[in-house]
């Protein structure tokens, strides 16, 4: 369904079941890509996802579940990718969408966790890779409706609205339009940065995918 969207532009499409969760299949699809384009130009990092849940219940296969797919497998798609462009002498740029972690993420703490992972692996590796002419950087959405929204209980979604002082959710076209940004030519003087899509949630606004505990309800 999205190779049809995206083809409906009249661009080329590749596509491939994959998880990113696997080093091989990463390896496997990044090649291939390699080889169908002649180059990757641009890496946009956006698979990820998590369950609301109190961190206290939290069992040791789903907070590996969320690690894994959000910080193991963000990172071994930037690895590789820069890997091929690093042996091709080619440049590249990484854009990974991470998420609004700047007041912790309650109902949603192994997410909050593996986000704030890959946004000081990206500081870490945009200064290690610059000689390379790679640049990297985040994306930090707020709550934008999507697909996504589906996984939480109403409770939880209905507290997205009041999740930051525009009191409205954003969409995908906000985090979209953010990421070209960075990746083109007109972030070329930006790299290790997080620029936050938010509505100013990083500032006020009180968000509970899990639903607000009594305790934090202000009559
Ligand atoms: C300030 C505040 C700001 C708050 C700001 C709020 C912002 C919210 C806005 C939205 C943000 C978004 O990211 S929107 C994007 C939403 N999309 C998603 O979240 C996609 C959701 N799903 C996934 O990505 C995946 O299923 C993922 C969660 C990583 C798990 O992957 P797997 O396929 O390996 O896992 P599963 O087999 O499904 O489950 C593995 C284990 O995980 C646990 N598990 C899985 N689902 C569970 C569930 N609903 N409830 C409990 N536990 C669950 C169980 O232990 C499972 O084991 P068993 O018990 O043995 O089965
Ligand atoms: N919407 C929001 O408010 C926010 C979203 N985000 C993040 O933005 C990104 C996009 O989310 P959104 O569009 O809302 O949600 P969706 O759930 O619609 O999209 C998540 C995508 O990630 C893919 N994915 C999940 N796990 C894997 C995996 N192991 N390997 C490969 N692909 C995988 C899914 O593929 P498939 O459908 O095939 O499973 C799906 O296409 C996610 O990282 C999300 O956590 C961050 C903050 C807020």
């Amino acid at each position: 369904m999205a190779r049809e969207f995206l083809e409906s532009f009249g661009g080329r499409v590749f596509a491939l079941p994959m998880t990113i969760r696997e080093p091989d299949q990463v390896e496997d699809f990044v090649a291939k890509t390699n080889q169908e384009f002649g180059a990757i130009d641009v890496l946009v990092n956006n698979a990820g996802g998590q369950f609301p849940q109190a961190a206290l219940d939290f069992s040791p296969k789903g907070w590996n579940a969320v690690i894994d797919t959000n910080l193991n497998g963000t990172w071994w798609m930037m690895q590789s990718a820069a890997r091929h462009w690093v042996a091709n002498k080619q440049s590249g740029s990484i854009v990974n969408i991470v998420a609004d972690i700047w007041r912790g993420m309650p109902g949603i703490a192994h997410t909050c966790a593996a986000r704030a992972g890959v946004i000081y692996l990206s500081k870490s590796v945009a200064v290690e890779w610059a000689p390379h002419d790679i640049r990297v950087n985040c994306v930090a959405p707020g709550c934008c409706e999507s697909n996504g929204f589906g996984n939480y209980p109403p409770e939880g979604s209905a507290t997205f609205q009041d999740s930051n002082p525009m009191r409205h959710a954003g969409d995908e076209w906000d985090v979209a339009e953010g990421v070209v940004y960075m990746a083109a030519n007109s972030g070329k003087f930006v790299t290790g940065e997080v620029l936050n899509i938010d509505g100013g949630q990083q500032l006020w606004g009180d968000p509970w995918p899990t639903g607000r505990p009594d305790y934090f309800r202000i009559s």
